[in-house]
C-alpha cells in the first residue's frame, strides 16, 4: 500500500514559500499569502522555513507542508534542519514531512544524519533528504529516509555548479533508488518542471521562480540593462 502523502503529491507542484530575515517579504503573514496564492494556482504542497511561517501557512491553507528550519551554526556548513533541536521544533509544529540536509558534510556538534533519521522514524515522522550527489541519495535511502530531493546540488563544493537544475542527478537517482525522488533546485521555468516529471520525478519543488520577486525582478532588470547597454554602443 502506498503512503497517503506520497499518493497525494504524486506528479504535482510543491511551492517553496521562503523569505529569510534579510529578504523584503520576510514574515509569516506574507508567506501565508504566498502559500494561498500557490494553492489557488494549483500547487499540491508547500515547503516552508521556520515554525513561525509554518504556523501562519497552516492558518491560510490546508495543503500538506514540508517543513525546514534554516539555522547557522559556527562549526558546520549545514544549515537546513542541522540538528536534533530543529527536528524537535518541527515535530512540535506538526508538519507532514521534515526536510533536512543529507549531504556528507559534518553536522554541528558532531551529530549524525543517521541518528536524526532514526529518531524521526521512531516517532513516525516522514523525512525528506536534501542531497547534492547520487552517493548521498543512496546513503540516505539506506538509513531509511522517506524520499530524496535534489535540493542541494550546486550548494556543496563537490557537486556540479550550474545555473540549471541538476537533471543528471535526478535521472540517476530515479534509476537507482526505490523511494520517491523529488526534483528541486533552480527549476526556473514550467518546461523545466515538466521535464523533471518526464525524468521520473515523483513531484517537483519550485521556490525562487514563484515566490522571490526580488530575484525575478533582478533577472528582468539584468536582461533589459544588457540590451540597453548594447544599444548605446
Ligand atoms: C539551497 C537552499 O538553501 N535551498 C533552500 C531549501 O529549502 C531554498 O532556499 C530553495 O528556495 C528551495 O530549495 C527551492 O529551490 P529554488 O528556489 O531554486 O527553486
Amino acid at each position: 500500500m502506498g503512503d497517503l502523502y506520497f499518493e497525494q503529491i504524486r506528479g504535482g507542484l510543491i511551492v517553496s514559500c521562503q523569505a529569510l530575515e534579510d529578504e523584503p517579504l520576510h514574515g509569516g503573514d506574507t508567506m501565508a499569502k504566498m502559500a494561498l496564492a500557490a494553492e489557488q494556482g494549483g500547487a499540491i504542497g508547500i515547503r516552508a522555513n521556520s515554525v513561525h511561517d509554518i504556523a501562519a501557512i497552516k492558518q491560510a491553507t490546508k495543503l500538506p507542508i514540508i517543513g525546514i528550519i534554516k539555522r547557522d551554526y559556527d562549526d558546520s556548513e549545514v544549515y537546513i534542519t542541522p540538528t536534533l533541536q530543529e527536528v524537535q521544533e518541527l515535530m512540535e509544529a506538526r508538519v507532514d514531512v521534515i526536510a533536512l540536509d543529507a549531504t556528507s558534510r559534518p553536522r554541528p556538534g558532531g551529530e549524525t544524519l543517521k541518528e536524526l533519521v532514526s529518531y524521526m522514524r521512531e516517532q513516525g515522522q516522514k523525512v525528506m533528504a536534501d542531497v547534492s550527489t547520487i552517493e548521498e541519495a543512496l546513503y540516505a535511502e539506506s538509513i531509511g529516509v522517506s524520499c530524496i530531493s535534489t535540493t542541494l546540488s550546486g550548494y556543496t563544493h563537490y557537486s556540479p555548479q550550474q545555473k540549471d537544475p541538476d537533471f543528471d542527478l535526478l535521472r540517476e537517482a530515479v534509476r537507482k533508488v526505490k523511494i520517491p525522488v523529488i526534483g528541486e533546485g533552480r527549476i526556473n521555468t514550467p518546461e523545466q518542471a515538466a521535464f523533471c516529471l518526464k525524468l521520473g520525478a515523483h513531484a517537483v519543488v519550485v521556490g525562487s521562480a514563484i515566490t522571490r520577486p526580488k530575484l525575478i525582478t533582478e533577472k528582468f532588470a539584468h536582461a533589459i540593462r544588457k540590451t540597453r547597454d548594447g544599444q548605446m554602443h
